[in-house]
């Protein structure tokens, strides 16, 4: 059994920048990706839910990861997240993050026809991870989107023997036993990442080292905060600032979610994002008002 590389800190899943008209703003990712360096980043996770991948063209997909592959360095990592309907699709991606040399690839299970069962999930990842046997491979646990509801210990089972380059998991679900079991799965082996950022203290009293999120894009300090009391044994500090992504989380939930609402507070902080794809709503003046009123009250600019 051999140990993972495995990721510490915070990775942003940034999003997509995009002009009125839909298209893609690909100059836009240079100004995002020095202002998450600065915010002392471990990296990005792009493409993914809060990157609307799934809501892209192939072509743009790779567009997209070509640009943010460019300001990929030791410090900070750019995992691409390939997952799609299509195991053909996904490992054409997968293929294409290696050649450019993707620090990591993330993978979704299928949320069309979504497998049942850890056999048919396990053989989904093994043709995508195929493509890109010379890069660490994540699976994106996130049963509430992909509605893919497989054990991630069964998974980690079969897999373990399957994917030769499985380097773990991004656990988004609150199942916090869950969570502990992967991490100590095989002496902890694998790299099991974080996923939902208002539940980020009770991960780390679980054990993980690293996370994953939307709210990474703009809330940066709150969590190095956060795992630095947690470290220092200040659980009261730790709670205080938990307290904080709460109070933000629930002004997403309140104006769409973290896809929706976090893109307009990117907007609003001045990281030029654009509005969403077509079939999200677009948010005009009036909205952005409403958050941004919302925000003030809670402190947001100040922290
Ligand atoms: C759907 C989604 O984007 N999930 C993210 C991570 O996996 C989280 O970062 C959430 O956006 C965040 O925890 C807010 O609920
Ligand atoms: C948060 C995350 O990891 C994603 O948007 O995919």
């Amino acid at each position: 059994m051999s140990q993972n590389k495995k990721i510490t800190g915070f990775v942003a899943a940034p999003f997509t920048p995009m002009f009125e008209d839909g298209s893609l703003n690909l100059d836009a990712i240079s100004k995002y990706a020095d202002k998450l360096k600065g915010d002392g980043l471990a990296g990005v996770f792009i493409n993914g839910t809060t990157g609307e991948g799934m809501l892209m063209s192939l072509t743009e997909r790779k567009l997209v990861a070509e640009k943010w592959l460019e300001h990929q360095e030791d410090t900070f990592h750019v995992i691409v997240h390939v997952g799609s309907t299509s195991s053909v699709q996904s490992a054409e991606l997968a293929a294409h993050a290696q050649e450019n040399g993707a620090y990591a690839v993330g993978c979704m299970g299928p949320c069309f026809l979504p497998p049942s069962n850890t056999e048919d999930l396990v053989r989904f990842c093994e043709k995508v991870a195929q493509a890109c046997d010379n890069t660490p491979f994540y699976y994106y646990h996130m049963p509430a989107t992909s509605n893919v509801n497989v054990s991630m210990v069964e998974f980690l089972t079969l897999a373990q023997k399957r994917i030769s380059n499985l380097a773990g998991i991004k656990f988004t679900h609150n199942n916090l036993m869950e969570l502990r079991q992967c991490i100590q799965f095989n002496d902890g082996e694998f790299d099991i990442l974080h996923g939902y950022d208002e539940i980020l203290l009770s991960g780390l009293a679980m054990g993980a080292k690293g996370g994953v999120g939307s709210t990474y894009n703009y809330i940066p300090s709150v969590y190095l905060g956060l795992k630095e009391a947690f470290e220092n044994g200040d659980i009261k500090k730790a709670q205080e600032l938990q307290d904080i992504s709460i109070k933000v989380v629930e002004v997403l939930i309140k104006y769409g979610g973290g896809v929706i609402a976090g893109k307009a507070i990117m907007n609003l902080i001045g990281i030029e994002c654009g509005p969403c794809r077509a079939q999200l709503p677009f948010y005009g003046k009036s909205e952005l008002e409403a958050i941004d009123s919302d925000l003030k009250k809670i402190g947001f600019y100040d922290l």
